[in-house]
């Protein structure tokens, strides 16, 4: 890892399906430690950046650096190992694991690729310690046994949660983690997202303007492939480019809500 101050760096980057370009020059910096919601209408972009900043596709040109470090062009794998862990909502967890099994499998995972063979043997106590740590932190310790298939709804996405983050990456990507939650679920969830992210640098990609407000320290707003503001909440609410990309959506809303 280098010394960059930043965590994330996107630099001009491009996407262009077929002769579409999708993403069309964006650049942020986001640095360590900051907690970042990446907003925008839909069709703007925004799946399709954290698909190239996690290496699921490649840019058509520019750069995406980690730490400092480039990482565009490489497969997600090395990404992962390289501290950056991104949820991949449901499809992550194995339903027909225990709670406990399934984030020992994320935490082994890790452990995997840093230790021979021999000196991961050895490390499987230090592994179920982690995985204890994790239970208490995601809040299911009292469902430790239970399958995976049979949590509730925000259960499992406690549990996704827990497994994005078992490995010890220092940058976590989450996709709408509350969609599909209750409100009382949410606010719940929020907090849980803060706690277990202390420390790392976090970017979501949400729509919920109650979420955006509630977790982010920054919020990136992509219009048509890039990014035309980064800033804080207060300050993207009161920028007059996206009062008029965001006219009568939600952030005009959220300007006396949230
Ligand atoms: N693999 C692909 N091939 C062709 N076009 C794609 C592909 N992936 C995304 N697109 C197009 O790129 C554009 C941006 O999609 P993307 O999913 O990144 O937007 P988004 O901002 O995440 O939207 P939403 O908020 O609706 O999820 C859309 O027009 C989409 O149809």
């Amino acid at each position: 890892m280098s010394n960059s101050e930043y965590a994330i760096e996107l630099k001009d980057l491009r996407k262009s399906f077929g002769r579409t370009e999708i993403i069309r020059g964006a650049n942020l910096a986001v640095r360590a430690g900051e907690r970042i919601a990446v907003i925008g209408p839909n069709g703007a972009g925004k799946s399709t950046l954290f698909n190239l900043i996690s290496g699921r596709l490649h840019p058509t040109s520019g750069e995406v650096l980690l730490h400092g470090e480039r990482i565009d062009g490489l497969p997600p794998y090395e990404i992962n190992r390289k501290g950056l862990s991104r949820s991949f909502q449901i499809t992550n967890i194995f339903p027909k694991l225990s709670v406990f099994e399934n984030l020992r499998c994320g935490v082994l995972w890790s452990l995997g690729y840093r230790y021979t063979f021999l000196r991961f043997l050895s490390r499987l106590d230090d592994a179920n310690e982690r995985t204890e740590v994790l239970l208490r932190q995601v809040g299911l310790e009292r469902k430790r046994d239970v399958l995976a298939v049979n949590l509730t709804y925000a259960e499992q996405r406690a549990l996704e949660i827990g497994v994005t983050i078992a490995g010890g990456a220092s940058v976590i990507l989450l996709d709408e983690p509350t969609a599909g939650m209750s409100k009382t679920e949410t606010t719940h969830f929020i907090n849980l997202i803060k706690e277990v992210t202390v420390g790392k640098t976090l970017l979501t990609v949400e729509h919920d303007m109650g979420v955006v407000f509630g977790l982010a320290d920054k919020i990136a707003v992509v219009v048509y492939g890039e990014v035309i503001a980064f800033d804080t909440p207060e300050a993207v609410r009161a920028n007059a480019r996206v009062q008029e990309a965001y006219l009568g959506s939600p952030v005009a809303e959220a300007q006396g809500g949230h």
